[in-house]
């Protein structure tokens, strides 16, 4: 009988590729969605009826305690990957990210020890370590939490650290640097520069050219995870996913660029949505930890990776809500 596993998230961006991953690789996936957007179940409508056939949708709000323990009654192994992500609404709304980021990990949590969950994955973020004080940053490298949205996400990570330590939960902390692919919303620096070279913009504006990121392919994000989720070894760590390659953001542009419309050209804007300190100049992760532990490696190149993605917008993405004016820093 197939086993079926728990995504909280699972119409998300990366929630949504994992759980066809795991389908593929033969467990049966309940569905953990958000109620509001139930009847518009994000990509998971959009995805093989075969592939549907083994998922169980349940909707709810990981913010409710008894909800989330009824979504986890029977299950032995849980991908935590339900968040709020983006950055700049974070200045915003500093207490919705409290409530969904920290209540909302607390709440599997407290259900994985009520319920004797066998495993629980909880999805950190690179964000966590702010700009790098030395690179490649390891697990150990200090957190600074540069934005609400990063100190939330710290939160959330030392709560699972805690339920390890305290009530010997079989919890394992995943730091995935940058993930991008098809499917990614517009507010993040690659689609948003996709979508503006694919409607012909020629003047593509970004914030700071300098900063860097490790860029890692969504289809590498998820066999990262299930290495994890698979390997006895990986429990009570922090593991980053992560290529241990970095490139700026002008450097991306110009990659872009060159693959969309060479004609185009990047024009850096003076007007920021992230103030200066709560920038993170700079993320090139280790991934030696992930390497020895599950035998994981990176298989995308971000040549590669890029290509898919722009084939995937160039047929897929239109009509899904990208605007070619978008511009959020
Ligand atoms: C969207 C956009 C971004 N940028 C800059 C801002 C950053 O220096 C860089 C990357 O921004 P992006 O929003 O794509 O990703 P991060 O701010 O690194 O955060 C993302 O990756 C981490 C791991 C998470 O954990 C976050 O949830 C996720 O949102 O490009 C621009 O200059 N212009 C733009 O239009």
């Amino acid at each position: 009988m197939k086993k079926t596993v728990l995504v909280t998230g699972a119409d998300g961006f990366i929630g949504s590729h994992l759980t066809e991953y795991l389908v593929a690789q033969g467990y049966k996936v309940r569905a953990f969605v958000y109620y509001n957007s139930f009847n518009s179940r994000g990509w998971l409508d959009t995805i093989d009826e075969k592939v549907k056939a083994e998922i169980e949708f349940f909707a709810g709000d990981i913010r409710d305690p008894n909800g989330v323990r009824t979504a986890m009654e029977g299950i032995e192994e849980v991908y935590h990957l339900a968040a709020l992500i983006a950055i700049p609404y974070s200045y915003h709304s500093p207490d919705s990210y409290v409530d969904t980021n920290i209540k909302g990990t607390l709440n599997v949590l407290q259900a994985a020890r009520q319920l004797n969950t066998q495993r629980v994955l909880v999805t950190s973020t690179s964000e966590v370590y702010g700009t790098a004080q030395y690179v490649p940053i390891d697990e150990k490298h200090p957190f600074q939490g540069q934005s609400p949205y990063s100190a939330t996400k710290i939160g959330a990570d030392r709560l699972a650290e805690s339920f390890y330590r305290s009530f010997d939960l079989p919890v394992t902390i995943v730091r995935p640097f940058n993930t991008y692919g098809p499917r990614q919303s517009a507010r993040a620096i690659i689609p948003t520069i996709i979508s503006q070279l694919l409607a012909g913009v020629e003047e593509i504006r970004l914030g700071d050219l300098r900063p860097t990121r490790d860029l890692v392919y969504v289809q590498d994000t998820v066999r990262g995870f299930h290495a994890i989720a698979k390997s006895a070894k990986t429990i009570g760590e922090e593991i980053n996913i992560a290529t241990q390659q970095e490139i700026s953001m002008g450097e991306l542009a110009q990659q872009l660029i060159q693959l969309i419309n060479p004609q185009a050209r990047i024009v850096q804007e003076q007007e920021r949505l992230r103030p200066e300190k709560s920038e993170v100049f700079r993320l090139l992760g280790a991934n030696e930890k992930i390497k020895q532990l599950t035998g994981w490696q990176p298989e995308w190149g971000l040549e590669k990776g890029l290509e898919e993605t722009v084939g995937w917008f160039r047929e897929k993405g239109k009509g899904s809500g990208y605007r070619a004016d978008q511009f959020v820093v």
